[in-house]
């Protein structure tokens, strides 16, 4: 569906030549909600702009829908961009227009006629949520509705890929969850394919079915997203996949717990899919006559299963504590001794 090959994008600025993105390949299947996480100044936003054409490769390709997007022009490419539709941070509205008048302006453009334009908006408005709210003009709406007017109006033109530029940054963490549920609806309902930028590793882990890891312009690491939560490689990876695991309450009860009980271990136990179901704390207790001390627990969601993260202190004969770390691992459960 998306195919990236070896793209480089170099700026010349003032300050002499700036990669913004290095060496990039991605390979991004039709129906598939993938995700690009990187802080500020990864080269997130420049690679999404050449997914759309906005900007062109300094050298490599881009071919969306068997189009090379990266060497189109003119009309061609104009006509191309109607189905690789973008939403934004900041919703991009005409605040003139109503609601409804929003979603119709891209119909407009492409020139549908009026009475299958007024159609085409009335099921939008359903699709996204916003019956009722027709008539609103943008500065009357939350921002989670505002962000629902820029997805009606991104998929009027029944765009087969959907480009969301930190779709859900400004907005409280309740109304990121329903903007999100509403893409991963739209994705199923659809079978439209999500490329999404973001510098949250929570947006990742609720709607994306793979992940690729930018820093300083390059892929750092790509793979499906509860294996990437499950075996981070990459350090920049391992901070992003903390952000939703290891809450600060965590870390002070960690500090807690060795200063108040300095025996045992405390390690650090990740669950991924079935295993998070297995009663693996009794089973120990029992098998090892050890004492499993919990500190934190912490389960969630992925497209492709649950993710859990557990930390305990193990205790007692020493022996039976090694035991217990090497039956945990033929159990696929990945233990960490976080402290000894
Ligand atoms: N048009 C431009 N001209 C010159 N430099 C640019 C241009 N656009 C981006 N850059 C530079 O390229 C690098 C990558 O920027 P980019 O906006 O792609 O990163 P990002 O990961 O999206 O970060 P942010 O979330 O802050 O936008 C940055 O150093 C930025 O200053």
């Amino acid at each position: 569906m998306i195919e990236v090959k070896d793209v480089t994008k170099v700026y010349k600025t003032k300050n002499g030549e700036l990669t913004a993105v290095d060496h990039v390949s991605l390979s991004i299947q039709k129906g598939e909600i993938f995700g690009i996480i990187g802080y500020s100044g990864a080269g997130k936003s420049t690679l999404i702009r050449l997914l759309n054409g906005l900007e062109k490769p300094t050298s490599g390709s881009v071919v969306v829908n068997d189009l090379e997007i990266s060497s189109i022009k003119g009309k061609e490419l104009r006509k191309a961009r109607q189905k690789i539709s973008m939403i934004f941070q900041h919703f991009n509205l005409l605040w003139s227009r109503t609601v409804a008048e929003n979603i119709a302006f891209p119909l407009e453009i492409a020139g549908v006629p009026k009475a299958e334009r007024e159609k085409r908006v009335k099921e939008l408005i359903e699709l996204v949520g916003l019956k009722g709210r027709e008539d609103a003009y943008p500065s009357q709406l939350s921002g989670g509705q505002k962000q629902r007017v820029g997805i009606a109006r991104a998929l009027a033109n029944n765009p087969e890929v959907l480009l969301c530029d930190e779709a859900t940054s400004a907005l409280d963490p309740e109304t990121t969850d329903s903007i999100l549920s509403l893409l991963s609806d739209i994705n199923e309902r659809l079978g439209l394919t999500i490329v999404l930028i973001t510098h949250e590793m929570h947006v990742i882990r609720k709607i994306c079915h793979r992940v690729a890891v930018m820093q300083a312009g390059r892929i750092v690491e790509q793979g499906s997203v509860l294996e990437v939560f499950r075996n981070p490689q990459a350090e920049i990876t391992k901070n992003f996949v903390m952000q939703v695991s290891d809450s600060r309450e965590a870390k002070e009860a960690i500090k807690h717990i060795l200063k108040n009980y300095p025996a045992g271990k405390v390690v650090k136990l990740t669950f991924v899919g079935n295993t998070s179901g297995q009663p693996v704390i009794s089973y120990l207790i029992k098998e090892f006559q050890i004492n499993v001390n919990i500190l934190y627990g912490n389960i969630s969601e992925t497209m492709d299963g649950p993710y859990g993260t557990l930390i305990v202190q193990l205790d007692g004969d020493p022996e039976n504590v090694e035991k217990a770390m090497e039956k945990l691992k033929t159990m696929n459960i990945q233990a960490e001794v976080i402290t000894k």
